[in-house]
C-alpha cells in the first residue's frame, strides 16, 4: 500500500488568504477527518459546508505515491518557475492526516517553501512554513497558533471572537460559499469593518476562472 493518498497535483495562483496572488503547486490529499466526502453523510458530518472533492486518487496527477521522495517530485515537475520563489500549498481533503516531516525535507530539497491548509484538528508537523488554520465550529483546535487564522465566516457555533486573542500572525474571514454566498460576503465585509484585526479572505480562484 503506497504511502500517500492524493486527489490531484496542479500549478495555479494561491486563490485565497494572505499569499492570494502567488504562484503554487496544490497537492490535494485524498480523505478528510471532519466529512466523509459523500453528499448523503454531508448533513450529519462535523464539517458540513465543504466546497471540495477529496474522494479518490482520481484527479489530475493523482494517485498513490509510494513515498515521500515520489510525491516531492510530481510536485516539483509541474512548478514552471525556476528556482526562485518556489512555493507549493498542501491542501485536500486534510492535508495533516498524511504530511510527514520526511515530505516536508523532499520539498524543502527540491527549494520549496510549504504552505499547509488545515482544519487545525490534527496536530502540525515539523517543516511546515505557513500554517493556515480554518476552524470547524464542532470541533476542538490541537493548532493554536500559526501564520494565519482564516475563519469560514458566519459559523453559529465559531464566531470570530472565539480565536481573536489566539497568536496567529494574520486573521482573515472567508465568506462562506453556498447558496447565501452573497450575504454572508456582505456579513464578513462588515464584519471586518468594525473588528479591523479581521481582513476579508475572498476566494478569487472563484471568479478568476482559474482552479
Ligand atoms: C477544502 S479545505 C481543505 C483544507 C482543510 N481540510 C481545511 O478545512 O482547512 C480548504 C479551505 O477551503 C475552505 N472552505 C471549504 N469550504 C468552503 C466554503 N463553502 N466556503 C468558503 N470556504 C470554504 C476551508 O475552510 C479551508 O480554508
Ligand atoms: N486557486 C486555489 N486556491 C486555493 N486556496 C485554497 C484552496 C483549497 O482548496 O485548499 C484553493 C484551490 O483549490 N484553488
Ligand atoms: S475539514 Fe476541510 S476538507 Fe474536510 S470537509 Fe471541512 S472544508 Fe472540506
Ligand atoms: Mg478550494
Amino acid at each position: 500500500m503506497a504511502k500517500f493518498a492524493v486527489k490531484e497535483i496542479f500549478l495555479t495562483l494561491q486563490g485565497e488568504g494572505t499569499h492570494a496572488g502567488r504562484a503554487a503547486v496544490f497537492c490535494r490529499f485524498a480523505g478528510c477527518n471532519l466529512w466523509s466526502g459523500r453528499e448523503q453523510d454531508r448533513a450529519s458530518a462535523e464539517c458540513t459546508f465543504c466546497d471540495t472533492d477529496f474522494v479518490g486518487t482520481d484527479g489530475t496527477k493523482g494517485g498513490r505515491y509510494a513515498d515521500a521522495d515520489a510525491l516531492a517530485d510530481a510536485i516539483e515537475a509541474e512548478w514552471t518557475g525556476g528556482s526562485g520563489n518556489r512555493f507549493c500549498v498542501l491542501t485536500g481533503g486534510e492535508p495533516l492526516l498524511q504530511v510527514s516531516e520526511a515530505l516536508t525535507a523532499a520539498l524543502h530539497r527540491r527549494g520549496f517553501e510549504i504552505a499547509v491548509e488545515t482544519n487545525g484538528t490534527v496536530p502540525r508537523p515539523e517543516g511546515i512554513d505557513w500554517m493556515c488554520v480554518s476552524p470547524k465550529a464542532a470541533t476542538e483546535l490541537a493548532i493554536t497558533a500559526g501564520d494565519e487564522l482564516k475563519l469560514v465566516y458566519p459559523q453559529r457555533e465559531a464566531p470570530p471572537e472565539r480565536f481573536a486573542d489566539l497568536p496567529f500572525a494574520n486573521f482573515l474571514l472567508q465568506p462562506m460559499d453556498g447558496p447565501d454566498v452573497i450575504e454572508n460576503t456582505r456579513a464578513a465585509i462588515a464584519y471586518c469593518l468594525k473588528h479591523p484585526q479581521w481582513r476579508l479572505s475572498a476566494q478569487t480562484h472563484k471568479h478568476l476562472g482559474i482552479r
